[in-house]
């Protein structure tokens, strides 16, 4: 049996719509039931409009803590931080509310600010409630990274680390990810995608074509730890 649905729309914003409004039902269930929420997300371009509907949900803000699953390791000044991108599109309108747990530190590289940002995410509440996946046309999600430095460990699903540093010649800057044993450790998980490239590449990782192999999104696919749902659109 398959652990993977895929949800796909028409058009984007149908697609940014149905999961703001899917995610936000779910905080308000864990909220509801354990006074609080955890929700990580992802950077990159394909969340924002996402984001910005989440944003405007109407739920206890104030008891949802937001993180990420990865970051490029640059101050939030940065355009390519990925706490630029949240802090400017989902740290909005109601959500401005919600506590967010950053994982760049400050510290002149991910190594050195590995500690810290183990501390920040160990502090969470687990399991967390929603994790928000993206993912590259090179099969890298979170920044599990196609030949990243420290790629075995962070998909090990025995590992303990929390939190890794990840370097790679398609990753631009040095980077920090959460490590799969944390992603999967939620109560909902998704994968937010668009673009013909990005669903074709899922596609072959589901049938596990020998090509797929090396895209390190196949260790969130091709898991039976926690259901995964696909939100694609064109
Ligand atoms: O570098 C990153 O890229 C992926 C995918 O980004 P997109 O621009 O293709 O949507 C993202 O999921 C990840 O968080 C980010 O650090």
């Amino acid at each position: 049996m398959s652990n993977v649905t895929t949800h796909s729309f028409t058009n984007c914003n149908a697609q940014a719509v149905a999961l703001a409004e899917r995610v936000a039902a779910q905080l308000r269930e864990a909220i509801a039931a354990r006074g609080h929420a955890v929700i990580a997300v992802s950077g990159g371009s394909t969340p924002r409009d996402f984001f910005a509907r989440l944003s405007r949900e109407a739920l206890d803000w104030a008891q949802v803590t937001i993180t990420l699953v990865d970051e490029r390791w640059v101050p939030d000044t940065d355009t390519r931080s990925n706490a630029k991108l949240v802090e400017t599109t989902l740290l909005q309108n109601a959500a401005r509310a919600a506590r967010f747990v950053p994982l760049y530190t400050g510290a002149p590289t991910p190594e050195a600010g590995l500690a810290e940002a183990d501390a920040r995410i160990a502090a969470l509440p687990v399991p967390f409630d929603v994790v928000v996946l993206g993912m590259g046309e090179d099969g890298h999600t979170a920044s599990f990274f196609p030949g990243g430095d420290h790629l075995a460990a962070a998909l090990d699903p025995q590992g303990t680390a929390k939190v890794l540093p990840m370097q790679a010649p398609g990753a631009g800057e040095p980077r920090i990810t959460l490590t799969l044993p944390v992603l999967l450790d939620t109560r909902a998980l998704y994968l937010l995608v668009s673009g013909e490239k990005k669903r074709d590449l899922l596609a072959d990782v589901r049938l596990g074509l020998a090509e797929a192999k090396n895209y390190p999104v196949r260790a969130v696919v091709r898991q039976d730890r926690v259901p995964l749902a696909v939100y694609w659109c064109p």
